[in-house]
């Protein structure tokens, strides 16, 4: 049963506004906006909020307010609730590191598009049964990583990953060059360490070394 949506954004307009998909843990308020200019500054587009700490939500309502030019979603949404919760704080694209049946039918009823996680050729075929043809490959470099997704390619003809978990800058360009990866998503673009020290300007380049 593929299922209609209203989403305002496709999930292949997030796929192709950046190859590099920061996941950022974001521990104090203070610091989304500096860290999301700092993302951008290097050249990255697309920001994933992981819901993990208490003010991820406002996290995304200050990015998607105050850095406009960035494409600010969230991470690790869960179930139907979180859905709802980040929809309403402005995020215009959720990412989860599984999925429930629920959460993709919930996925498919919001006005944002849900890119689902996977970690098997089940996995997605349960969400291609709903439409679904876009996911995030979590955690890669556990689940097969390379060579899983290059398996994948052969019977999951149209579907494409952003695999996330265990990708840096030694392995992201192995991925980068499958035909079924679009980008790649990674905390090593905002490491917690530099975060908390606000170290912005090595941030920003991070991601520049990392483009180049
Ligand atoms: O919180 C979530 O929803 C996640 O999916 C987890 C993150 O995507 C990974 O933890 C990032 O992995 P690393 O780049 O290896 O740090």
């Amino acid at each position: 049963m593929t299922m209609t949506t209203q989403w305002k954004l496709q999930p292949t307009d997030v796929f192709q506004s950046s190859k590099l998909v920061p996941v950022m843990v974001i521990e104090n308020i203070q610091d989304a906006v500096p860290l999301a200019k700092a993302l951008v500054a290097g050249g990255i587009k697309v920001l994933e909020v992981t819901l993990r700490t208490d003010c991820a939500l406002e996290a995304i309502a200050a990015i998607a307010r105050e850095v406009p030019e960035a494409l600010v979603g969230a991470g690790t949404v869960m179930n139907r609730k979180q859905l709802a919760e980040v929809e309403a704080a402005g995020a215009k694209f959720a990412i989860s590191p599984g999925a429930s049946r629920d959460l993709l039918i919930a996925g498919k009823e919001s006005s944002i598009p849900l890119i689902p996680g996977v970690a098997s050729i089940s996995e997605v075929m349960k969400g291609l049964e709903l439409g679904y043809t876009e996911f995030k490959f979590f955690p890669a470099e556990a689940s097969g990583g390379v060579a899983a997704l290059k398996a994948f390619s052969g019977p999951l003809n149209g579907v494409v990953f952003c695999p996330t978990g265990g990708i840096g800058v030694h392995n992201y360009k192995d991925y980068l060059a499958l035909k079924n990866v679009a980008c790649v998503g990674g905390s090593w673009m905002a490491p917690a360490d530099l975060v908390n020290q606000g170290q912005w300007q090595q941030i920003t380049d991070i991601c520049q070394q990392t483009l180049a």
